[in-house]
């Protein structure tokens, strides 16, 4: 049970290991990303996973799109939404390292985003995608501050050699203890657009 939900994983998908924390997390993101709350407001849930972040904001939001490029993390996605009786969330399996010009036309413009990618971070393909479409929000999510530090800096000031400008505003990081005992840390990053 985390924020309320009740959620069920398969042996290929991930899930956050410490669950006492992935509730502070969870909750971290769900104040980052304030929704207004009356329905309107669509959101995207990049690196989705088990459908864990999009379903605890589904309840405030119009529609979730979710995206993964684990299978089994996506049927387990579509089956916590079944089980927690939400029907405004939509999961798809498609690998956000290889996006090109279609992506995006299958979903409405979101209104905030939430990026949750894996110690890599975000590929250049997703950034350039990110800065086309300038969502009012983003928060991004990450256990590697490296390629945090790096994507951010990409969002917020552009990266000259794609000739690609920067249009977000960083306005939090917010460091969460889910790895106790050990010299790493999740981050949760809001930016805004400028
Ligand atoms: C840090 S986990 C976050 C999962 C989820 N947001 C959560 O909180 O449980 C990163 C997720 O990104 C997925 N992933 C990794 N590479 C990907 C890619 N190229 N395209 C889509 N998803 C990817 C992983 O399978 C994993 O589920």
């Amino acid at each position: 049970m985390l924020r309320g939900l009740t959620f069920q994983i398969s042996a290929n998908s991930f899930f956050q290991t410490n669950t006492k924390q992935a509730d502070v997390l969870y909750k971290l993101i769900e104040d980052s990303a304030r929704l207004k709350g009356d329905g309107s407001e669509i959101v995207l849930d990049l690196f989705c996973g088990t459908g864990t972040i999009g379903l605890t904001l589904a309840r405030r939001a119009k529609h979730v799109y979710g995206y993964e490029v684990v299978p089994e993390a996506i049927a387990d996605a579509r089956k916590n939404a079944k089980l927690n009786g939400i029907n405004n969330a939509t999961f798809v399996k498609g690998d956000l390292n290889k996006i090109n010009e279609s992506f995006g036309k299958e979903f409405p413009k979101p209104d905030i985003i939430i990026s949750d990618p894996n110690r890599p971070g975000m590929h250049m393909k997703l950034i350039k995608w990110l800065l086309e479409v300038k969502a009012p929000r983003i928060v991004y999510v990450s256990c590697n501050p490296a390629t945090c530090a790096r994507d951010l800096d990409y969002l917020c000031h552009g990266v000259e050699e794609k000739d690609l400008g920067g249009c977000y505003e960083l306005k939090s990081v917010i460091p969460v203890d889910m790895f106790p005992h050990t010299p790493h840390i999740e981050c949760v990053c809001l930016l805004e657009l400028r």
